[in-house]
């Protein structure tokens, strides 16, 4: 069986394609920072769509550009710092034309956001109702009995065992579960139509992990909101994602369902990646090393696969000059033809033949 069928049926469930519903459609964005008075790409024409009643993960190493493009979806960046161009349309409404008054009319209340360092984002001075509240206070007419309620029912639905008394307790007395747990509380008070979670697990130990990832799955059917799940840890991707966005280098480089990534992954970085993942039925096997690192913003490769330097035996021609998006059908996309005949190392026979030709 393979993984991502394992982590299904550890499940119990049938993964949906869901393929209806869409309501964010981010458009040829791109977002630079400006190092030493020159802008560069951390995101370089991102094109992807989120539709209700699902969990997209997009996954990657760090410095990938995967929280610049959450951040910029919430409207986080500093103008002067920083060029942003594209169309980011959610609900009908171009989300790079708003004013900070027009996203504060959104952050929040359509758009819920759930940090990876809860302690940071959670305010140490005040009781975890009152934080709560804040939220509703900010977008709802709600009287004071009204948001009582709902906090009480919020943290039930986060599953905070004794909500009464959690809603009076401050964030140091809380655990970093339960924490993260509050975090979320806030980010779905509104009921917003999207969540965006920047490495929601990865404070966390692998058990609360498993129930913190429950917990957004358990909210992502009820509420039929759509999830961008960003994180660099397949496993979380295998257990949680109807679809994957694999970025490298500020672009997206594949994309298709959890099925198509995980059984038929095309990229060679994808194709890394899972590689370097560790495999349950292979416990005595060295896990496979990606050489070489992620470039910084000045030094991306200006031209042919960014992920190209990494794989040095696949020769230049293997790699279009300035890579496009292929389309494999069923919503299965890859950057550039150089997945056509990829191969690893130890994949080559005496002859030089690659496993795949021999295939
Ligand atoms: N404010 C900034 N100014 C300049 N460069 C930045 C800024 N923020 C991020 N970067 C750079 O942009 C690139 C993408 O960073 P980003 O944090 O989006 O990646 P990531 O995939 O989310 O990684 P991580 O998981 O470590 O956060 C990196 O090279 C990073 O150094």
């Amino acid at each position: 069986m393979n993984l991502h069928n394992y982590f299904l049926t550890k499940r119990g469930i049938e993964l949906t394609n869901a393929t209806t519903g869409q309501f964010l459609d981010i458009k040829d964005v791109s977002t630079a920072f400006k190092i030493d008075g020159v802008y560069y790409d951390a995101v370089s024409h991102v094109n992807l769509q989120v539709n209700h009643d699902e969990i997209l993960a997009i996954v990657g190493e760090s410095g990938c550009g995967k929280s610049t493009l959450a951040t910029t979806i919430m409207g986080l960046h500093d103008p002067e710092e920083t060029q942003i161009s594209g169309e980011i349309d959610f609900e009908g409404t171009d989300l790079l034309k708003l004013d900070e008054k027009g996203y504060n009319q959104i952050r929040g209340a359509k758009i819920g956001m759930i940090f990876q360092d809860p302690l940071s984002a959670l305010n140490p001075l005040k009781r975890i109702e009152d934080q709560i509240q804040e939220v509703m206070i900010y977008h709802t007419k709600m009287t004071e009995k009204q948001r009582h309620a709902r906090v009480i029912e919020l943290l039930n639905e986060v599953g905070i065992v004794d909500p009464e008394r959690t809603a009076h307790q401050f964030p140091h007395q809380l655990s970093g579960g339960m924490r993260q747990r509050i975090i979320i509380a806030i980010a779905i008070a509104c009921k917003p139509d999207l969540i965006i979670a920047d490495e929601p697990t990865t404070a966390l130990d692998v058990t609360i992990q498993a129930q913190i990832l429950d917990v957004l799955r358990d909210i992502q059917k009820e509420n039929h909101a759509g999830i961008i799940l960003i994180t660099h840890d397949l496993g979380v991707v295998a257990e949680t994602a109807d679809r994957v966005a694999v970025m490298y280098a500020g672009q997206i480089v594949e994309q298709g369902t959890a099925e198509q990534i995980f059984d038929n992954p095309k990229h060679p970085y994808t194709r890394s990646l899972l590689r370097s993942m560790p495999q349950r039925n292979n416990e005595t096997d060295e896990l496979y090393v990606i050489s070489g690192m992620v470039p910084s913003l000045q030094k991306m490769p200006k031209q042919g696969d960014r992920f190209a330097p990494r794989i040095p035996w696949i020769p230049t021609s293997a790699h279009e000059v300035h890579p496009t998006m292929h389309d494999l059908g069923e919503g299965h996309l890859v950057r550039c033809t150089c997945y056509q005949n990829f191969y690893f190392p130890d994949q080559v026979n005496e002859k030089g033949a690659t496993e795949h030709e021999l295939n």
